[in-house]
């Protein structure tokens, strides 16, 4: 049997110059966990994805990968294993097409899976009008739909979305609602960051709040706005589109 991925953090404490931020005894983060990130502006929920991406290292503590693949040369064993979209997603020079399909080697984009894959991505996220667009002229909901559709293609074993729907129109909510629980139904492990409450944390089967200089984790998730039927109602809406 296969093991699950997984991210393990022991005895994490992170700070910046004198400025403690965190200190945490153990994380664990796995394939088919679905984690509600909150905590104030600057208590420190980027910076945590960032750590569990093998980013930036923590000031104290140990962080490991595993069941996944690790090639011999490489010197981060951590690096590429959690998937971190940033709030402002980097985007290549080029335009959407070529983001969307950056990465794909040429036999995955002979794959029928994987173009079948792309072509969906496009609908669910709305992108077909803007394929031969320049990336860099998106507006920055476009752009965290195009990041999201990207992840979506290629579905990560474990994905870290900070602030996934921030500058986003209710439109484009939806689309990333329904692309999220797509990779959640996938198996893909997900840890989200949001301020508030609402669909996106409906999802969530697990809560870690950052708050005074600690991590408090939790199977109960603080309720959303959004009921889970409201939420049912929107995703039905955009698959069936
Ligand atoms: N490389 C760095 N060097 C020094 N300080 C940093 C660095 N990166 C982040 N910080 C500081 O650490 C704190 C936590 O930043 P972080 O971006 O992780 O917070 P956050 O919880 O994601 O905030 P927000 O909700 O506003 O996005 C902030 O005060 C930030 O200024």
């Amino acid at each position: 049997m296969t093991k699950k991925a997984s991210i393990q953090a022991t005895n994490l404490s992170m700070q910046f110059e004198n400025r403690r931020l965190f200190s945490v005894d153990k994380l664990h983060f796995a394939q088919g966990d679905v984690i509600y990130l909150q905590g104030d502006n600057g208590s420190g929920k980027s910076t945590l994805m960032k750590l569990l991406a093998g980013l930036i290292a923590p000031t104290e503590g140990k962080i490991i990968s595993q069941g996944f693949k690790t090639s011999w040369w490489q010197t981060n064993s951590l690096l590429g294993k959690a998937v971190y979209l940033h709030q402002h997603p980097y985007l290549f020079d080029g335009n959407v097409e070529f983001n969307l399909t950056y990465g794909l080697s040429s036999a995955d984009k002979r794959n029928t899976e994987i173009n079948k894959r792309f072509q969906q991505a496009i609908e669910m996220a709305q992108l077909s009008h803007l394929l031969n667009s320049d990336a860099t002229d998106l507006s920055g909901g476009e752009r965290q739909r195009l990041a999201i559709a990207r992840a979506w293609i290629c579905q990560p074993k474990l994905l870290m979305l900070d602030e996934p729907i921030s500058n986003m129109d209710k439109q484009s909510q939806r689309l990333v609602l329904a692309m999220i629980n797509q990779l959640k139904q996938h198996g893909t492990g997900l840890l989200i960051s949001s301020h508030q409450t609402c669909g996106l944390t409906a999802l969530c089967q697990q809560h870690w709040h950052i708050h005074q200089h600690t991590i408090s984790t939790s199977q109960h998730v603080p309720n959303g706005d959004a009921s889970q039927d409201t939420l049912n109602m929107e995703f039905n809406y955009v698959i069936a589109k």
